[in-house]
């Protein structure tokens, strides 16, 4: 479904010197500096695949999608999605990709979503019947029920999406490209989209790539993830198969009395990591967390020693969270 080989992009980004003179320089001779983004990858998507294309900011993720979208051309290398060059090919390849890039929308900002549906219809050619099946689908799934009426300039965050996304799968496109689906939605709309996405996978085989930094969204949809930094690719493979092999990480939350001017007890000391949760970042000050390898020291070593050192009120273990996973790669490499 989708072949990249050897795939580079580079940018050239004009330099200049700083302040007014700089400025005026710069009229004059323009000095360029060439920015990697993407270095050298290849990897193959069969179709139903849904996969998860993972890297901090900055790492490449946009460019390798813009490409396989047809908005950028790549540098070097080669790129066929179901056997269309993209950047060659774009209006062909539009009818067979679907999008949702994070904060811009495909509907048409002033008119009610059901006319921006509409219309879509008739750009793609989607048949009648095939359209009122699939509108009615999506309604029901992503509950559009009561927005069908409604502009995007009015909606909430959370409602331009779930409407976003039903524009992406309207035509029934064989691959579709997810950017950051659900950032900045709560719980339940997180569930809805993701749901979707599951059910669109299972009815129709939608080949799916999903750039994201929620993990969640990984863990929930994806069973395969590409791991991208500094333009190239650090790990492609089954996620089962990574949170196998680093599945040894535990992190344990402590709850303390008191915490004035916590140190990792000694008997801990080589074997622990204190890392700071969300829970320390929310600023509970008396949570402790400490992260460690189960299969050099146990949970239950970990807690007593702790005990030992400190009046602990509450403590929760974490399960192996792929994020965490993927910060070690990014810090440690495979
Ligand atoms: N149009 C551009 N011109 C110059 N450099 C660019 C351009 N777009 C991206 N870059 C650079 O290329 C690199 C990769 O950027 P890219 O947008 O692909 O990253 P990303 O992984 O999508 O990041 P994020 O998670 O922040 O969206 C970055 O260093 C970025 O600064």
């Amino acid at each position: 479904m989708i072949d990249v080989q050897n795939l580079s992009k580079q940018y050239q980004i004009a330099k200049r010197d700083p302040g007014l003179a700089g400025a005026v320089k710069s009229l004059f001779s323009r000095k360029y500096e060439t920015k990697q983004a993407v270095q050298d990858i290849s990897f193959q998507i069969q179709k139903g695949e849904m996969v998860g294309y993972i890297g901090a900011n900055g790492a490449g993720k946009s460019t390798t999608i813009k490409m396989l979208s047809g908005i950028l051309t790549p540098s070097s290398g080669v790129v066929r999605v179901n056997g269309i060059v993209p950047y060659e090919n774009r209006r062909r390849n539009a009818s067979q990709i679907g999008a949702v890039f994070g904060q811009r929308t495909q509907l048409f900002w002033d008119i009610p979503i059901r006319e921006s549906y509409h219309l879509l219809k008739h750009i793609y050619q989607v048949p009648e019947t095939e359209f009122q099946q699939r509108l009615e689908m999506f309604t029901d799934v992503l509950d559009l029920g009561p927005l069908l009426g409604i502009p995007v300039r009015q909606m909430s965050l959370g409602q331009k999406m779930r409407a976003e996304l039903a524009a992406a799968f309207l035509h029934n496109p064989a691959v579709v490209f997810l950017d950051e689906p659900t950032i900045g939605l709560d719980v339940a709309v997180k569930d809805r989209i993701r749901a979707f996405i599951r059910e669109m996978n299972r009815q129709q085989e939608t080949t799916v790539i999903l750039t994201t930094h929620d993990m969640q969204d990984i863990e929930e949809i994806c069973n395969r993830i590409i791991i991208i930094d500094g333009g190239k690719i650090l790990y492609d493979g089954a996620l089962q198969a990574i949170k196998e092999r680093f599945g040894d990480k535990r992190t344990i939350h402590f709850d303390l009395e008191k915490n004035d001017g916590f140190t990792i007890p000694y008997a801990l000391a080589t074997r622990v990591e204190q890392v700071v949760s969300h829970r320390e970042a929310a600023g509970k000050s008396n949570s402790i967390s400490l992260s460690f390898n189960n299969a050099e020291i146990t949970a239950a070593e970990v807690i007593s020693e702790m005990m030992q050192a400190y009046t602990i009120r509450d403590l929760t273990i974490d399960e192996v969270h792929i994020e965490q996973i993927v910060k070690d790669i990014y810090e440690r490499g495979l």
